[in-house]
Parts: C-alpha cells; structure tokens; sequence
C-alpha cells in the first residue's frame, strides 16, 4: 500500500505539489492527470525520491519512504521503478545490456565491477523482452530502434527491477497513435498479468478513461479529483484542463484496450 501524507515538494516559492494525499492500494492502474505544469511529473519523481519533498511523508507498506537515505534508498527507487518520456536507455549499448542495468541495484557492488552479468539476470532480461516482442531484438544498438521500441525496452528494464510500483511519466508522449497503443497495453499487461501497480502521468484524458481504474487529477499542485474515471463529470475535466467543454469531450474516443493483451502479441513495430 502506498501512502502520500501531505505531500509538498516546493523549488524555490512554487509549491509543485502542494499537500497532496491519497492512498494507492496493491495493483491499481492509476492515471494522473492534468493540464501541463499541474505537478504530474513531481509528484511521481517525489515519489522515486529523485525529487526531495518539502513537506509530508510517502509510506510503503509502513516504511517512511521519505526517510531513506543511501543504500535504502537506492532500493526504494529500484522498487519504483519510473519510465521517462524520453526512455532514458544508453543509445550505444545492446538492448539487452540496457535491459540488464535493471538488475545493477540488485547486484553486489564488486560484482557491478566485474561488469559481467549472471546467467539467471540476462534470463530474467530476455524473459522480460520476450514479454514485449522484443527478444529478436536483444543485440540490437537501443539508438537504431524506433520510439516504440525503445519504450517497450525501458518497459522491460522497469519489469527487471522487479518493482512494486512503476511510475510512469508521460510515456506516450513523443509516441504516434501506434506505438501509443503497444506502448500502454505493455503498462497493462505489466499490471494485470505481474500484478504491479502503475501510476502513469497522462495528457490524454481519452487514454486515462481507457486504461487506467482510478483517475488523480491536479492542478496547481493540488489533488482535486481522485476517483474512477466514470466519476470525472464534464464540468470537473474541463475545470481540470481550463478547456472549452467541447474541447475536452469532443474528441473522437480512443478505441477501449482489448481486455489483458496475451503476452508476446505485440508486433515488433
Ligand atoms: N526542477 C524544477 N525547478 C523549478 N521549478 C520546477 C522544477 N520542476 C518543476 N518545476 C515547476 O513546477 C511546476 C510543476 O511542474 P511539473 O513538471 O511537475 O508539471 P507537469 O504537470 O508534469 O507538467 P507537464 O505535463 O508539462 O510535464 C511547474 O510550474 C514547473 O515549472
């Protein structure tokens, strides 16, 4: 169970995220919404610790995440395992080895030096791309991959780790309607077939309608939705977005995902 208790990360006068509280329990799939500068991206970065917090705590399972320091901490933010918009791989490396650098906070120190991975971890790491059509894939330079791919390796990366949460960060963003699709049906299978919660930072209030089970929605900082999708009335998304009503339910609806995706479907696009 994950725990936000008045959770405040200021930079400098602007509260980010201000007070913000709620509790996530074990396998959610929950969507964080907002208009752009809302504080999506700092309240899951405050969560990994690779924002400090002001004020308030984050509890897991009753550990004070808020005060780890060190090694501890290094696992907390292994154990929350984020994905970046811009996938964060090592351009020049092999998939595989990018995927494996999900094992380094898991892996002795002298053993990091060797810089020789155990046969059980590059299992566990082609597993992990074969859940994403990717394993064909494995000696490939990560540069040479297209956007979707590269996410779904920085997915798989993220699955290594073997988390407890994945915080998401807007990770469609740079994506086409294509690769958006695999892109969130690989966050969706994580969830329901690993069981991991995931709370992923979304533009797309069409997109969080369609994948997630419980919406948050901010603005300047603050928490003022938190409920299931089928609860965010008009008038509240168009507070949320300071948008026109047409604007914000207007579009033409994405196409809903289809149920849990087998594993392995996803084409290597
Ligand atoms: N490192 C920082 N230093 C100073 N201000 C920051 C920093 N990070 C975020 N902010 C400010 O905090 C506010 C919230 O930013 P944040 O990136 O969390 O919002 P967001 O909802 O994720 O926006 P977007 O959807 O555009 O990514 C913004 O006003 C932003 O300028």
């Amino acid at each position: 169970m994950l725990v936000v208790e008045g959770l405040t990360c200021r930079f400098g006068t602007k509260a980010a995220v201000d007070s913000a509280s709620f509790e996530i329990a074990p396998g959610g799939f929950v969507g964080v919404i907002g208009r752009s500068g809302a504080g999506k991206s700092t309240l899951l970065r405050t969560i990994n610790r690779l924002a400090t917090p002001t004020e308030g705590r984050i509890l897991f399972d009753g550990v004070d995440v808020t005060a780890l320091r060190g090694k501890e901490l290094r696992q907390w933010r292994a154990r929350a395992a984020m994905i970046f918009q811009q996938f964060n791989l090592v351009g020049r490396l092999d998939v595989l080895t990018n995927v494996l650098m999900g094992r380094l906070a898991a892996m002795p120190a002298w053993r990091s030096l060797t810089q020789t991975w155990p046969e059980e971890d590059k299992a566990l790491a082609m597993s992990a791309l074969e859940q994403f059509d990717m394993a064909s894939l494995a000696a490939q330079r990560t540069d040479q991959l297209s956007g979707g791919q590269q996410q779904r390796v920085a997915i798989a990366r993220a699955l290594v780790q073997q988390p407890d949460l994945i915080l998401a960060d807007e990770p469609i963003a740079s994506l086409d309607p294509r690769n958006t699709k695999i892109v969130m049906d690989a966050l969706l299978r994580i969830n329901k077939h690993f069981g991991i919660t995931v709370i992923c930072n979304l533009h797309s209030l069409d997109l969080a309608r369609s994948y997630c089970d419980r919406l948050i929605g901010m603005a300047a900082g603050r928490v003022v939705f938190d409920g299931a999708p089928s609860a965010l009335t008009e008038h509240v998304a168009r507070e949320l977005y300071d948008l026109e009503a047409s604007e914000v339910m207007g579009g033409v609806p994405l196409p809903a995902p289809e149920g849990v995706p087998a594993l392995g479907t996803a084409a290597a696009a």
